[in-house]
C-alpha cells in the first residue's frame, strides 16, 4: 500500500482535474440518494392523496436529476480518464528517461523482456488503479456510507435486521483481499519471465534455427505459458469461491429487506413509499459490496506492479556528470594519463578478487596511434570503456588532459570520444540517420565525407535509395562489414578529438582493412586513436603497441621494439606470418 502511495505524487499535477472528479463524483452520489425519497413521496404524498400534478412534477424532477447525473458521470469518466492517462504518460516518461541515463553497471544485470513488461503491463496495472479502480472504490464508499445513513434516518430498525449479513460479506472480502495479492504478485512477474523468454528468441533466432533448437525453445516457453496459466487458474480459483458467496451474501441483504419490509409496512410501521425507497436504497448497499472485488482485483494488480516500476526509478544513476556541472569537455585535447588504474566488475569483490584490469600506468600524447593487443578477455575493451566513463575505474585515476575523467560533463565527454564497438548497433531508419545517429544536424557534404572515410559510400551510392535506404532493425540487410563501416562512419563524422576502434574492422576482408586503414591514415591525423585489434596487419600504422595479459600491461613498444622481444606480440607475428605463407 506504501508504493501506492508513493505514487501520490504523479497526482499531485492532476489537483485540479481530481477535484472536478470528486465533485461530479459527490453530485451522482448525492443524486442517488435523492432520487429513492422522490419515489417515495411519489408513493406517500402523490398516491396517498390522489395528486396527480404532484406525481407529474416528481416524476419529471426524477427524469430531471437523471439527466444532470448523466452529464455528471460523463464529466467525471471523462476526467478521471485524462489523470489516469496524464499520470501514466509522466511515469512512463520518466522511467524511459531514467533507462537512457542508468549505467552499464545495471544493464549487465537488467534482462530486456523484464524491463519491457514494466514499461508496459506493470505500468499499465498501476493506470487502471490511479484512473479508473480508485476512483471507483471511493464512489462505492461514499454510496455505501450515504445509503446507509439515508436509510438509517427513514427506518433504522430494518436498516439494521437486513444489513446482517454484512458482516459476513466483509470476512470474505479481507480473505479473499488477502489470498489474491500474492497471485496477482506471482502473475506480475511471470509476465515478465514471458517477455523475456519472447525477447530473447526473437533476438537470437539466427542462433535458435542455427541449432535447430526451435522444439526445445517452444518447450521453454510452454513451461512458462503453463505456469503463468496456472497461477492464474489460480487466482480465477479464488474470484470464483469469493464472488458467488458475496453475491448471494448481497441478495440476503434485499431478501431481508424486502421481507421485513412488507412486515413493517402491513404493521403500519413503514409507509409503502418508505418501502419503495429502500428497494431502490438497497441497490447503493450491494453493488459497492459486490464491486469490491473486483476492485480489490485492480488494487491488488497494482500494488504488485508499482515495486517492479519503482525499482527501475530508483535504480541509483551511478555514472553522471558531477552535481556542480562538470569540466567543459570541449577541452579536451587527447591526452590521456592512467594512473595505477585497476577495475572491477560489479559482480567482483574489489577486497578478495583479482581486478579485470590492475595497476595500469600509461601516458598517452595528444595525436598518438595507440594499438591495443592482447588474448581475448584480457581487458581490451574494459581499458577503453573507463574513459568514455561506461564504468568507473575501482582505484587509480585516469586523466584526460589533466583532468579526472569523472570531473567532465558526461554527454561532452562521451562525444569527444568516437567509438566502434565490437559489436555494432544500428536503428531501423535510413542509413543517413544511422551515420548521423551521434550529430543529427550534419550536411550530407558531411555524411558523405564520413562514408568515404569509412569506405561505405560507393556501396551505399548502388543501393535503391542511396542514403535514405532504410535499413531493418539492427542493420538487416547489411552484411557485418558493411555495418562495421557504417558504424565507422559514424564515429569519424562526430569529429572527436579521441577515436577508439575496437576490432573495428574484424569482419571487413583484408583488402577492405587495409584501404579502410589507409584512408583512415588521413583520419587519425592529430586524433590519439586506440586500435584493438588481433590482425597485426590492422595495427602496423601504430606509434606504439600494448599488449596486455590477464588485466595488466606485459610489453609495450613500438613494432620493432615488439618484435624483437621474446613474448606475446612476437608470437602473434609468427603465428599470423606462418598463416599467410601456407
Ligand atoms: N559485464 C561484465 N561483467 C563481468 N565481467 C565481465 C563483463 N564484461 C567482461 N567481463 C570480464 O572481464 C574480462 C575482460 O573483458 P574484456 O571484454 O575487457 O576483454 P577483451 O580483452 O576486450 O576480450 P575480447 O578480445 O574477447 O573482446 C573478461 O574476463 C570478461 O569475462
Amino acid at each position: 500500500m506504501k508504493v501506492l502511495l508513493r505514487l501520490t505524487k504523479y497526482l499531485r499535477p492532476e489537483v485540479k482535474l481530481m477535484a472536478v472528479v470528486f465533485v461530479m463524483l459527490l453530485l451522482g452520489t448525492i443524486i442517488d440518494l435523492i432520487a429513492p425519497i422522490l419515489l417515495k413521496e411519489i408513493f406517500d404524498s402523490g398516491i396517498a392523496n390522489k395528486d396527480i400534478a404532484l406525481i407529474l412534477a416528481l416524476t419529471l424532477s426524477l427524469i430531471g436529476i437523471q439527466v444532470i447525473k448523466s452529464i455528471a458521470s460523463f464529466i467525471q469518466g471523462r476526467s478521471q480518464e485524462l489523470v489516469g492517462q496524464n499520470v501514466i504518460f509522466t511515469l512512463r516518461k520518466e522511467l524511459y528517461n531514467h533507462l537512457q541515463r542508468l549505467s552499464f553497471r545495471y544493464y549487465d544485470k537488467a534482462q530486456t523482456g523484464q524491463l519491457m513488461s514494466r514499461m508496459t503491463g506493470d505500468i499499465e496495472a498501476v493506470k487502471n488503479f490511479i484512473g479508473f479502480g480508485a476512483v471507483l472504490m471511493l464512489l462505492g464508499l461514499l454510496t455505501f456510507i450515504g445509503t446507509i445513513g439515508f436509510m438509517l434516518y427513514l427506518q433504522w430498525k430494518v436498516t439494521l435486521i437486513s444489513m446482517s449479513t454484512i458482516p459476513l460479506l466483509l470476512f470474505v472480502l479481507w480473505r479473499f483481499n488477502n489470498k489474491v495479492g500474492s497471485a496477482w504478485g506471482q502473475i506480475r512477474e511471470q509476465m515478465g519471465r514471458l517477455t523475456t523468454t519472447l525477447q530473447e528468441n526473437i533476438s537470437g533466432i539466427r542462433v535458435v534455427k542455427a541449432f535447430a533448437r526451435e522444439r526445445e525453445e517452444e518447450g521453454k516457453f510452454r513451461d512458462r505459458n503453463e505456469h503463468n496459466f496456472e497461477t492464474n487458474m489460480q487466482r480465477a480459483k479464488l474470484e470464483a469461491n469469493a464472488f458467488p458467496l458475496m453475491g448471494f451474501y448481497g441478495g440476503l441483504v434485499f431478501l431481508i429487506m424486502i421481507w421485513l419490509g412488507a412486515v413493517f409496512v402491513a404493521r403500519g410501521e413503514m409507509t409503502l413509499g418508505t418501502f419503495m425507497a429502500f428497494q431502490w436504497y438497497v441497490w447503493g448497499v450491494i453493488w459497492p459490496l459486490n464491486m469490491l472485488g473486483w476492485q480489490i482485483n485492480i488494487m491488488q494488480q497494482a500494488i504488485k506492479a508499482a515495486p517492479r516500476v519503482l525499482e527501475v526509478i530508483d535504480a541509483s544513476i551511478e555514472i553522471a556528470t558531477p552535481d556542480q556541472g562538470g569540466t567543459d569537455a570541449r577541452r579536451i585535447g587527447g591526452n590521456i594519463v592512467f594512473e595505477d588504474v585497476s577495475f572491477h566488475f560489479a559482480d567482483q569483490d574489489v577486497s578478495k578478487d583479482k581486478g579485470v584490469l590492475q595497476h595500469i600506468n600509461l601516458d598517452v600524447r595528444q595525436g598518438e596511434i595507440i594499438a591495443v593487443l592482447g588474448a581475448t578477455g584480457s581487458g581490451k575493451s574494459s581499458l577503453i570503456a573507463l574513459m568514455s566513463r561506461f564504468y568507473d575505474v575501482s582505484g587509480g585515476r585516469l586523466l584526460l588532459d589533466g583532468i579526472d575523467v569523472r570531473d567532465y560533463e558526461l554527454d561532452g565527454l562521451r562525444q569527444r570520444i568516437g567509438i566502434v564497438p565490437q559489436e555494432t548497433f544500428l536503428f531501423s531508419a535510413s542509413i543517413r540517420d544511422n551515420i548521423a545517429y551521434g550529430m543529427p544536424e550534419a550536411s550530407q557534404e558531411a555524411i558523405e565525407w564520413a562514408a568515404r572515410k569509412a569506405h561505405i559510400h560507393a556501396f551505399i551510392e548502388t543501393m535503391p535509395h542511396g542514403y535514405e535506404t532504410l535499413i531493418g532493425e539492427r542493420g538487416v540487410g547489411l552484411s557485418g562489414g558493411q555495418r562495421q563501416r557504417v558504424a565507422l562512419a559514424r564515429a569519424i563524422l562526430m569529429d572527436p578529438p579521441i577515436l577508439v576502434l575496437d576490432e573495428a574492422t574484424a569482419s571487413v576482408d583484408t583488402a577492405t582493412e587495409s584501404a579502410i586503414h589507409e584512408e583512415l591514415l588521413e583520419v587519425m591525423k592529430g586524433r590519439t586513436t586506440f586500435i584493438i585489434a588481433q590482425r597485426l596487419s590492422s595495427v602496423k600504422r601504430a606509434d606504439r603497441i600494448i599488449v596486455l595479459d590477464k588485466g595488466a600491461i606485459v610489453q609495450q613498444g613500438t613494432h620493432q621494439e615488439l618484435f624483437e622481444e621474446e613474448g606475446f606480440f612476437r608470437k602473434l607475428f609468427e603465428m599470423q606470418d606462418a598463416a599467410a605463407a601456407r
